[in-house]
């Protein structure tokens, strides 16, 4: 049976006086990868930020795993240990090590011990490539691998559904490949499932399960990845794409 992750029901959210999101509706299962795409200044970055509560909202419920989440923050924190998020900026721990960075969440948080979370550290960091960088300092990588410990620091709490915020969005061209083509790793193994706010839309069309298309706070296209790249179905999305080269 299809397993339903999250749903939001009529989220409105304002900054100060200015309203960003208006009547924000949909569902994510189990598995299931969407892409949130829209012109800058649509809403995408605020959407996602309010699923893990880093942002408030005026009106409107969300739902994880069929329960209703009440906003408080003690909330929140329990439940970002089951939503990982990764950002544009990579906000690692300056003065501490990638494997310190990576190990902070788990022994802290969930109070697991070192020597346990080892071999999954180390496995992790072989997969994305970074093995021989663990006693680093974040200020010795490139934004690339700075991304991709990131990417492991969040993966180590075992999320069941992970959010991406233009993570590739202050690479170096040459960086971005790499990382994306990880978050493609994990989208085909696991069973993971994601939301994912980029600007690639090459990427976008390759990974994404269903495509919500935001313009001026509002999902405007909340429909299946291929026939969003392939027949859009508003004007505003066919000029978007336009505008991307697509
Ligand atoms: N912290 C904030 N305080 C006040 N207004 C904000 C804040 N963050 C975003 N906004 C405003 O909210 C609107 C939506 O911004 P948001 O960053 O969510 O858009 P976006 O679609 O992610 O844009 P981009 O693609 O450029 O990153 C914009 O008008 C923006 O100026």
């Amino acid at each position: 049976m299809t397993k339903q992750i999250l749903k939001v029901e009529h989220l409105d959210k304002a900054y100060q006086n200015q309203s960003v999101l208006h009547d924000i509706n949909f569902s994510i299962n189990k598995g299931e990868v969407i892409t949130l795409l829209g012109p800058s200044g649509s809403g995408k970055s605020t959407l996602i930020r309010t699923l893990n509560g880093l942002e408030n909202y005026q009106a409107g419920k969300i739902f994880f795993e069929g329960q209703e989440v009440v906003p408080t923050e003690k909330n929140w924190q329990k439940l970002r240990q089951k939503i990982g998020m990764v950002f544009q900026s990579y906000d690692l721990f300056p003065n501490l090590t990638v494997l310190d960075n990576i190990l902070l969440g788990p022994t802290k948080v969930q109070k697991r011990n070192k020597e346990e979370l080892l071999p999954e550290v180390v496995d992790l960091l072989k997969r994305v490539d970074l093995e021989e960088y663990q006693n680093v300092y974040p200020r010795q990588l490139s934004g690339g691998q700075k991304q991709r410990t990131a990417i492991v620091r969040a993966l180590m709490l075992h999320p069941e559904f992970m959010l991406f915020d233009e993570v590739t969005a202050s690479l170096d061209p040459e960086m971005v490949r790499g990382v994306l083509d990880i978050i493609k790793n994990l989208a085909n193994q696991n069973d993971m499932t994601m939301i994912i706010v980029t600007h690639e839309m090459n990427f976008a069309k390759q990974i994404a399960d269903r495509v919500l298309f935001l313009q001026d706070g509002s999902i405007l296209e909340d429909t299946n990845g291929q026939d969003f790249f392939d027949h859009p179905q508003t004007d505003r999305a066919q000029k978007f794409l336009k505008s991307m080269d697509f």
